[in-house]
């Protein structure tokens, strides 16, 4: 595996002969490729289809998630990518692996988290399935979204012309989860350590992520959103993205990337930029998207009535180009496609 990276192996798996007749038949509208799949429902309604995995010692410790934690953000985090196609959640189903000796009150505590986010976001649990495994807990949460025909909001659709907007902060999550590892305490002890309630908005950010439904809701809804995507491996990995399946060029304006003063702190006086967490540290789940410059100021007037922030980070030109970042002095360096890659590091 040591040679083949997340996305090179994807590619590999659904790439071959057997997938090409049957697979790309039967009301697909969007396959393998976007945040979530679009299939047709009825004449007028489409699904959308994700799913996503959480596993011990990959994507939480316990230093740095509660278990409630746990169950909590592997739901937001198979949200978010409805939210990344302008859907709407409406049910789920839940995979649940754990070693024999788990303690039962594990599982429940991960679990009150799991429906805390389903309830917030309006999502059914209509089932799943359990086993035993070696090693440590996984789970994997499908997520059924619904919208309207021909109103996915795709990675491919950025277009010349438009902006670059993002719907929050981002390098909070990868900052959070750098700030606990750091201090290395068991998740029960959180509370009464002084010293961890430092940075709360660090720790919220990378235990209980905002998938951003009515953002994505209120994109869709606009008429205004071309591409959109949300930030698992962070803002260059996911711009990136979008420039790859559009086939265009992205500028991300550094000044303009929103901050939280929290990460400001922390990268400060950990002797780190905090452009990097926000580049290159993920989970955040924010949108990331692209809309037409002259429509851009109203979009951000729509989010301003709905509480809302909106951000334009940047902007789309040319031809494929890959990313790249323009400097406060206005020099544009080339953006490396780096970010959380399963398989190389
Ligand atoms: N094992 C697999 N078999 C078939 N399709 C897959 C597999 N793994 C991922 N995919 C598909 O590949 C595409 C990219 O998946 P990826 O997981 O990178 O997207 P994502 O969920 O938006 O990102 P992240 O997992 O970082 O949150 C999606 O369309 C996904 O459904
Ligand atoms: C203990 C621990 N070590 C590292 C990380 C960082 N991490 C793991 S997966 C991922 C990308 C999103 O996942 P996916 O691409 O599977 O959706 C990131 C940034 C973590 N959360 N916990
Ligand atoms: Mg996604
Ligand atoms: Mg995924
Ligand atoms: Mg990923």
């Amino acid at each position: 595996m040591s040679s083949v990276d997340e996305f090179t192996l994807i590619d590999l798996l659904n790439g071959g002969k057997q997938t090409i007749a049957f697979q790309r038949a039967g009301g697909v509208e969007t396959g393998i490729g976007d945040d979530a799949a679009v299939v047709r429902a009825s004449s007028d309604s489409r699904w959308i289809l994700t799913c996503d995995t959480m596993t011990e010692d990959i994507h939480f410790k316990r230093v740095t998630m509660r278990d409630a934690d746990v169950g909590y953000k592997a739901m937001a985090s198979a949200v978010s990518d409805i939210a990344a196609m302008g859907g709407t959640p409406r049910y789920a189903l839940v995979a649940l692996s754990m070693p024999k000796s788990t303690p039962v009150e594990r599982v429940r505590a991960m679990y009150d988290g799991l429906y805390e986010c389903a309830n917030r976001y309006r999502v059914v649990v209509t089932g799943g399935d359990t086993t035993s495994c070696i090693g440590g807990v996984t789970l994997t949460v499908t997520v059924i979204g619904e919208t309207e025909p021909d109103k996915a909001l795709l990675r491919s659709a950025a277009r010349l012309g438009d902006a670059v907007f993002i719907t929050g902060f981002t390098g909070d999550s990868a900052a959070g989860l750098e700030w606990l590892l750091g201090k290395n305490k068991p998740s029960e002890e959180w509370d009464t350590d002084p010293e961890l309630k430092r940075y709360p908005g660090l720790i919220r950010a990378h235990c209980r992520p905002e998938p951003q439904i009515e953002a994505g809701e209120l994109l869709r809804r606009s008429g205004f959103c071309h591409a959109l995507n949300d930030v698992s491996d962070g803002i260059a990995s996911e711009a990136w993205e979008i420039a790859v399946a559009s086939n265009i060029g992205i500028d991300l304006i550094e000044d303009r990337i929103p901050v939280s003063g929290e990460l400001l702190d922390y990268a400060s006086r950990q002797g780190k930029a905090s452009l990097d967490y926000m580049l290159y540290g993920g989970e955040d789940y924010q949108l990331i998207g692209t809309a037409p410059a002259e429509h851009a100021v109203e979009l951000q007037m729509q989010f301003k009535e709905a509480g809302l922030p909106l951000y334009l980070i940047g902007y789309v030109h040319g031809k494929h180009s890959g990313v790249r970042l323009v400097r406060s002095d206005g020099s544009a360096v080339p953006l490396a496609k780096r970010g959380y890659n399963h398989f190389t590091g």
